[in-house]
């Protein structure tokens, strides 16, 4: 079996957390970087920081070049189970939110002004006869 076709739970992800042994999850792909700390231009550090969680949101935020994109192929080790991820870690893609403009939303306003205008239509000539 291809390594990358396997499949790894979190918690057998999460073990993986320190300088000497660290795994990623990101975008649903496990990364090995153990060998790669030392060169990772952000650091070491921050590498070791985004274990234990879904990365994804984290490495996205850096704004990754096309070519570390391309790097990080080579420590694919495999995949993320995806309902093994604690939900309050899953990375969900977002879009801004945009109000949609209902015909049927209802305020009362819609009937009382309608019916102020039909009050004064009919009342009108009488007022008029009045003065
Ligand atoms: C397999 C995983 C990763 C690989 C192969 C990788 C690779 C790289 C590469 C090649 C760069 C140089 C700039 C570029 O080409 O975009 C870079 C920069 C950077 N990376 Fe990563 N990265 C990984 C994960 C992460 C994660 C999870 C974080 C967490 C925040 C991170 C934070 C940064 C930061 C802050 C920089 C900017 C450094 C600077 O410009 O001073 N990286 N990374």
């Amino acid at each position: 079996m291809d390594s990358n076709s396997k499949i790894y739970t979190f918690n057998e992800v999460a073990k993986h957390n320190h300088e000497k042994d660290c795994w990623l999850i990101i975008s649903g792909y496990v990364y090995d970087v153990t060998s790669y700390l030392p060169d990772h231009p952000g650091g070491s550090e921050l590498l070791v920081l985004t274990v234990e969680k879904d990365a994804t949101f984290d490495f996205k935020s850096v704004g990754h070049s096309e070519t570390a994109r391309e790097m990080m192929k080579k420590y694919q080790i495999g995949k993320i189970d995806p309902l093994t991820l604690p939900t309050e870690q899953k990375y969900v893609e977002t879009t801004p939110y945009k109000p949609t403009p209902s015909l049927l939303s209802f305020s009362p306003l819609h009937v009382l002004i309608p019916l102020l205008l039909l009050v004064l239509a009919f009342a009108f000539p009488y007022l008029k006869i009045k003065a």
